[in-house]
């Protein structure tokens, strides 16, 4: 008997490789399925019954990631207390909100009005760019690891490769081209702020980070979430953690964002202004397990409105090298012995194009 999600039962007649590839080869991604007004969402798309069970574990509404105020954190007076503010969030929930972070909300505007305006160009005009080289340059897809994973997921998306080689800038779409570069400029400025609280919060130096080059690589994606006719079979993006160091996150106002926090998925409310900042693999790593990449997914959007959010992914810029990355030795102690092992960016990379998007496959890999 054929399963009723991505991988049926074999006999059952349908060939989910030759789907997969038919949606792939048409370029026209989720937003195309959406607006072509179907009502019943293709069978790839359909997740198995535990995650589809688990949608419903939401926490009480009441309950939200800390919001941390930004303003005047240079001042000897505030700084002590917004570390500590970062640091506890960092540890507890791995994931924040900031506000008073000095980018205009024009420019937060703005951002997310040029990924909306690429996502609704025409078929034509977009599909030109629709390709799939993840590792450089420029890449419009429909579900980055398509080919990877077990059950689609309903969103498309724009990736720039920001740093560390330098951008060509010519390679992203008119539409947004501008604002995308702007906004890598804005979210880095954020970043490094950011990362110099969490340096701290280890009890390092404010500049320890940017010195180890953890602002260098980044890569910037522009998700499109459009509506979803079966909100209840599928996931906007599946639960996972980022692989990075540490991800900083603009969205529009439609909600979908759920992180976890002890066995609970809690909405992250959009604040008008915030920007969301969140722990990676590579920081829960780095910090020896002080900081914690958590666990976080989008639901499948019920809403007319698409959902927009632009992610940028930071980590370090020396990939190339052959050079082993781990615990801090800085942070090692007798009495706080580390707890992984070092690990090759060989590694880091053969894990994450070996499968799907999934939930720190890294860190239990290194696990001493
Ligand atoms: O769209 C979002 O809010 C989250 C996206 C995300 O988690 C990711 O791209 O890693
Ligand atoms: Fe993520």
């Amino acid at each position: 008997m054929a399963t009723t999600y991505g991988t049926p039962a074999a006999g059952s007649g349908y060939d989910r490789s030759k789907e997969v590839k038919e949606f792939d080869e048409s370029k026209m991604g989720v937003k195309g399925l959406s607006d072509s007004g179907i009502t019943s969402i293709p069978q790839f798309f359909i997740h198995p019954p535990e995650t589809l069970g688990d949608l419903k574990t939401s926490s009480p509404p009441s309950t939200t990631i800390p919001v941390i105020d930004l303003s005047n954190f240079n001042s000897s007076t505030h700084r002590p207390k917004i570390i500590q503010q970062v640091k506890e969030a960092a540890k507890t929930w791995g994931f924040f909100q900031v506000i008073n972070h000095r980018v205009p909300i024009s420019v937060l505007d703005d951002t997310i009005a040029a990924i909306k305006a690429f996502h609704e160009l025409p078929q034509g005009e977009k599909s030109k760019h629709y390709k799939r080289e993840e590792s450089r340059g420029v890449m419009y897809a429909s579900n980055n690891d398509l080919y990877r994973t077990e059950a689609a997921s309903w969103h498309d998306s724009l990736q720039v490769w920001l740093g560390p080689d330098p951008l060509e800038v010519e390679e992203i779409p008119e539409i947004c081209r501008n604002e995308v570069v702007a906004w890598g400029v804005h979210a880095t400025e954020v970043a490094e702020d950011v990362m110099e609280l969490l340096s701290e919060g280890l009890g390092l130096e404010a500049g320890k980070f940017k010195e180890l080059t953890f602002s260098k690589g980044k890569a910037l994606v522009g998700h499109c979430y459009p509506y979803c006719p079966q909100p209840d079979l599928t996931v906007g993006i599946t639960s996972h953690t980022d692989p990075g160091f540490i991800t900083v996150l603009l969205q529009n106002h439609v909600p979908g964002l759920q992180v976890k926090h002890g066995d609970a998925w809690v909405d992250v409310k959009p604040l008008p202004g915030g920007l969301i900042i969140n722990v990676g693999d590579f920081l829960q790593i780095v910090s020896n397990g002080d900081y914690s990449s958590v666990q976080h997914r989008v639901l499948a959007n019920p809403y007319k409105e698409a959902r927009i959010s632009i992610v940028i992914f930071f980590n370090l810029s020396k990939w190339k090298g052959d050079g082993e990355y781990g615990p801090l030795p800085e942070l090692l102690s007798p009495e706080k012995p580390r707890i992984y092992r070092d690990f090759t960016m060989g590694e880091f990379f053969e894990n994450f194009y070996s499968k799907g998007i999934d939930s720190k496959s890294l860190i239990e890999k290194i696990k001493i």
